[in-house]
């Protein structure tokens, strides 16, 4: 990439994540080693911004293939509230603790790590910066295999770190007996697949893109709603979003959307609906006859995994998503719909706002 820009490291996701995954070793063995030498029976997964929305998918995964109690929480939240605990269940060897910072200068992340530790805790900091601040305040350090982004948005980062988590959650649980070798290897396998054609996946989002940007451009507030694996999926796109185009937006679970927020619809909404394969999928037919016989809004977008879509303004995608992983997709058509809108107004996502001095993130020498 001549020049960083958000496009460029959206557009180099592919090549990335096929990277990652080749040279999975060095980020997995050190869990899986950590697993092996201690019960450890709960996480708590620490991280803000996009490393928060990243830390509940790998709770998710980390539920869903190990037998461990997972909980996502606001660094500065675990630092000052959290009963890390409370009930005495574990022993302090059974907890451990990763915070997630990309840049590993998150202030309130590394100072939630220095808690964690001083309390005598097991603790892994994933960071992509391994002579980082946070780097000092743990046990393990993890490489996170992204590759630095010179600009203030976090997009390859964000993927590079999923793929993280659900490769330390499979390989955790093949070591530990609770996936056979060949149900691994299915997983590995699966996962491979999707990232041979992850540049195919990129560019069916452009086509839509291509297909519906003078109305994308025109959005003034919108929200994302998503369900089950998906809703970290929905706050990540809204972060996106509104850290690059401006323009507010809130992430609802699909249901909560009657709940309250409905009310407040009107013309000049715009919906997005992530549409993925899990459980609440029946019920998207029924929203979008809804928002038709109540004439809500004409600005309804719908991302699918399994239906052939009529609609331009939908995306249906062909590449192949591994179940498990489509978190990695569905992300994709928020990311590159901020970096194109933001290129089409002429706003340039690679600096940070002018005049605008920001202390969530502390250097070394600081
Ligand atoms: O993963 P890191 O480097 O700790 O960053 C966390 C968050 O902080 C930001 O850099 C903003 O301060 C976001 O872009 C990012 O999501």
């Amino acid at each position: 990439m001549e020049k960083p820009t958000m496009v460029g490291y959206i557009l180099d996701q592919g090549r990335a994540l096929r990277q990652s995954f080749a040279q999975r070793a060095c980020f997995v063995n050190p869990m899986v080693e950590l697993f092996q030498q201690h019960d450890i029976r709960k996480i708590y997964f620490l991280g803000s911004g996009t490393s928060y929305h990243a830390s509940l998918s790998f709770k998710n995964w980390f539920e869903q293939f190990i037998p461990v109690e997972a909980d996502v929480v606001i660094p500065t939240v675990f630092t000052h509230y959290t009963q890390i605990n409370n009930n005495q269940i574990y022993k302090p060897e059974q907890i451990l603790v990763v915070g997630i910072s990309q840049s590993g200068t998150s202030v309130s992340t590394v100072e939630a790590m220095r808690k964690a530790k001083s309390e005598g805790y097991l603790t892994v900091a994933l960071t992509e910066a391994l002579s980082s601040l946070i780097t000092r305040e743990v046990d393990v350090v993890v490489p996170l295999t992204c590759g630095k982004e010179e600009i203030p948005i976090e997009t390859r980062g964000y993927i590079i770190t999923l793929l993280t988590g659900y490769l330390w959650a499979v390989e955790i649980a093949g070591a530990l007996g609770r996936l056979n070798s060949i149900q691994l290897q299915q997983k590995l396998d699966d996962a491979q697949t999707m990232l041979a054609h992850f540049d195919e996946l990129t560019a069916e989002v452009q086509l839509w893109i291509d297909r519906n940007q003078p109305e994308l451009l025109n959005m003034e507030r919108g929200h994302i709603a998503a369900y089950g694996t998906h809703y970290p999926t929905a706050l990540e796109g809204v972060l996106k979003m509104y850290e690059t185009f401006h323009k507010p937006l809130s992430a609802y679970e699909l249901e909560e959307l009657i709940h309250g927020p409905q009310m407040a619809f009107d013309a000049k909404t715009y919906l997005y609906f992530i549409a993925s394969n899990e459980f609440e999928r029946s019920r998207i037919p029924l929203f979008l006859d809804w928002i038709k016989e109540n004439e809500v809004t004409e600005h309804v977008f719908v991302f699918y995994h399994d239906q052939q879509t009529t609609s331009p303004k939908d995306l249906h995608f062909h590449s192949p998503i591994a179940q498990d992983l489509s978190p990695l997709a569905f992300v994709v058509p928020f990311q590159l719909m901020a970096a194109r809108n933001c290129e089409a107004i002429g706003y340039d996502t690679s600096v940070y706002p002018p005049k605008r001095r920001a202390f969530a993130h502390k250097k070394m020498e600081e």
